[in-house]
């Protein structure tokens, strides 16, 4: 089975699930979220659900939006029922690495609004070691150079990232994202303290003591995991 198979088989599990009527819902960003939006328009059209969502991205709200399903903006609802992301990576201890597509600060302040939060991800992102995925941290342009010289000094191994054409990737809020590329993270939280503790740093992709559930799509069907949080 390839990996969009395995992405497909995890969230179309969370939607049959863990979607029910009159939910409110935040939706992720990436390529295993675009199976879940697909199979809720689906399921919103032949059960007639009344489901609310907040788009982490200007990708998923259209795509949520052709299929007729309702976004709201998140400053229109004092807190969601559930969030359904992607990740780039999980720890053996569920935290996570995110903003792969650059999309994490978005996801991380809707995650934080949402009572629980699901991550569908095929197998493959659960490899070890942890932080072989590199770290996007989004940062303010003004701010780049002398985060690049501090994130050099402490080894952090930083690289701003480019697109296809060789520009720099802006993210929603039009910064700039620096990937940390790690290696291995033995100590997330004390990293993520540092990350935010920097001047001219928006948000970096660690979410930690985030997730409640993870559906992982596997050759044998999706694993569906309580983190116990
Ligand atoms: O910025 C992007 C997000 O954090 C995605 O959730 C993450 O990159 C996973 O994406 P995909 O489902 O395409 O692997």
């Amino acid at each position: 089975m390839d990996q969009n198979t395995l992405k497909k088989s995890a969230a179309e599990y969370a939607c049959a699930n863990f979607i029910h009527d009159n939910m409110k819902l935040g939706l992720g960003t990436g390529s295993t979220v675009t199976f879940l939006v697909d199979a809720l328009g689906k399921r919103i059209k032949e059960e007639n659900l009344t489901i609310t969502t907040v788009s982490t991205s200007s990708r998923t709200k259209r795509q949520a939006e052709s299929l007729g399903i309702k976004v709201v903006d998140l400053n229109d609802v004092d807190e969601l029922d559930l969030t359904i992301d992607g990740a780039d990576q999980i720890s053996s201890d569920y935290q996570g690495i995110k903003g792969g597509g650059a999309a994490h600060t978005l996801e991380k302040i809707v995650a934080t609004a949402s009572k629980r939060n699901l991550w569908i991800v095929d197998d493959s992102k659960l490899a070890e070691p942890f932080g072989s995925f590199p770290l996007p941290v989004e940062v303010l342009k003004t701010a780049l150079h002398q985060l690049l010289l501090k994130f050099e000094a402490k080894n952090l191994n930083p690289k701003l990232r480019l697109d296809e054409n060789g520009e720099p990737v802006k993210t929603h809020f039009g910064n700039l994202i620096v990937d940390l590329h790690l290696g291995e993270i033995k100590q997330p939280h004390e990293l993520g303290q540092y990350l935010k503790s920097q001047v001219g740093v928006v948000e970096h992709g660690l979410f930690l003591d985030t997730v409640n559930t993870v559906i992982v799509g596997r050759e044998a069907g999706p694993e569906c995991i309580d983190t116990i949080r």
